[in-house]
């Protein structure tokens, strides 16, 4: 194995972040002893990694029980959590017994969930295989699923044992997957690190990919990203700093009883996006121009400047991702963003920034502002 970097995340349960490369034989070294059980819940896409762990597993002496999920958002539902259930009911799966997520954010929030309500709880190590659950997903201890009325609506708090993230995994990752992952590292850049954000604006050419555009999942797989060493790099250093930013973050606030909701910037528009688009959008995609929409709501609120507002749609659209959404879907997407849990009662609740590097909220905002906002990122050419 290469390690590059190892992150602690210092909860009341520290756990490390490790980033690095051929790390398999280490995840099935880290299933702790008095494990006898794993549950290795995954997705098609993943099987020949899927098969190398459960090789490493059972040389261990533990018995492996693997559950293959639906693919993405498809699997994070009620449905899908009831099967794992059954699995691990069939399995005689005690509470010294171990889940491991193996896949993308939708797969290791799953396993997380899982993991959390077998039998009140029981240790998850995530194996995140997609940038966006290397610097974000698989980070922090959020598990969840989502309900027919909304996006991730039941879930718990549930830290992970310990993170490994490969990136050699990436170079099968199709590019605008890639770019999808890159929307919350800039986000990252956004609330809290700058330097995030001058790293992505240097290097826009190496991680930009052209056919990201749409955001939807219905357009082809594109490219792999076949990532060439100095691609690694830089990604390797954008993945550092993006886990810092929410190690820090969830180590002052698990549980989200304020600071954590910074690391929900562009979220209030980007789930509603998923949740009018039926999860065809990638969460990348729609939280990109979910921060597009925040910038200029914080622009229309007087807190941010038309410069801070276009370096948002430069740096976005700079990597391919979509930075507007077609207009006359307010309808649905207000309802849509009265489920955000940042809301309290009938109060819409946004993380805006005052300046880069500055999260604020903006409470209640006048329904004509937020409306502004949306008209001010809405694309009126025929779909
Ligand atoms: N819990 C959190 O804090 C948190 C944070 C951010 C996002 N999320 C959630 O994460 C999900 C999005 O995650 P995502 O962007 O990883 O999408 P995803 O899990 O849907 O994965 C995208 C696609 O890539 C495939 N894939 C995964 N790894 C691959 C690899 N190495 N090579 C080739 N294909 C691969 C998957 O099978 C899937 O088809 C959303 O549900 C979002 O809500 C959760
Ligand atoms: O970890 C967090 O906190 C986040 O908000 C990270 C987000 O990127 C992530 O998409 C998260 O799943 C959103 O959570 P939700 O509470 O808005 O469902
Ligand atoms: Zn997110």
């Amino acid at each position: 194995m290469t390690v590059s970097r190892e992150i602690p995340v210092a909860t009341s349960s520290p756990y490390t972040v490790t980033v690095g490369q051929d790390l398999l034989p280490d995840v099935a070294a880290s299933v702790p002893e008095s494990a006898a059980r794993v549950l290795v819940v995954s997705a098609a896409p993943l099987r020949s990694q899927v098969d190398a762990l459960h090789r490493l597993l059972e040389e261990r002496g533990l018995t492996v029980v693997v559950a293959e999920v639906p693919d993405a958002e498809a699997g994070k539902t009620a449905e899908v959590l009831a099967f794992c259930w059954q699995v691990l009911g069939k399995s005689d799966f005690t509470r010294s017994d171990i889940v491991i997520g193996l896949g993308g954010g939708a797969v290791t929030d799953l396993a997380g969930f899982v993991a959390a309500t077998w039998l009140r709880g029981v240790g998850v190590i995530q194996v995140p295989t997609t940038l966006l659950a290397m610097v974000d997903a698989a980070v922090g201890g959020k598990t969840g699923i989502n309900t027919t009325e909304g996006k991730n609506l039941v879930g718990a708090f549930h830290e992970p044992l310990s993170v490994w993230c490969d990136t050699r995994v990436l170079d099968a990752l199709p590019r605008h997957d890639i770019v999808a992952g890159l929307a919350e590292v800039v986000k990252c850049g956004f609330i809290k690190d700058e330097e995030i954000l001058r790293i992505v604006e240097d290097n826009l050419a190496l991680l930009r990919a052209d056919d990201a555009q749409t955001g939807s999942r219905a357009d082809g797989h594109g490219s792999t990203a076949g990532l060439d060493e100095e691609a690694r790099t830089v990604l390797t250093e954008l993945i550092g700093r993006a886990v810092q930013v929410k190690a820090d973050v969830v180590a002052a606030d698990l549980k989200e009883s304020f600071l954590r909701e910074i690391l929900n910037y562009g979220h209030t528009f980007g789930h509603a996006i998923e949740y009018t688009e039926r999860y065809q959008w990638r969460h990348g995609a729609a939280v990109s121009v979910g921060m597009v929409f925040a910038a200029e709501l914080a622009h229309l609120a007087g807190r941010l400047s038309e410069d801070e507002v276009e370096r948002h749609r430069a740096i976005l659209s700079g990597l391919g991702l979509p930075v507007s959404y077609p207009g006359h879907r307010w309808d649905a997407l207000l309802t849509a963003m009265r489920r955000d849990k940042k809301t309290r009662g009938d109060l819409l609740r946004f993380v805006i920034l005052a300046g880069i590097g500055n999260p604020v909220r903006l409470e209640g905002p006048d329904p004509a502002l937020v409306q502004a906002a949306y008209a001010a990122i809405s694309d009126h050419s025929p779909a």
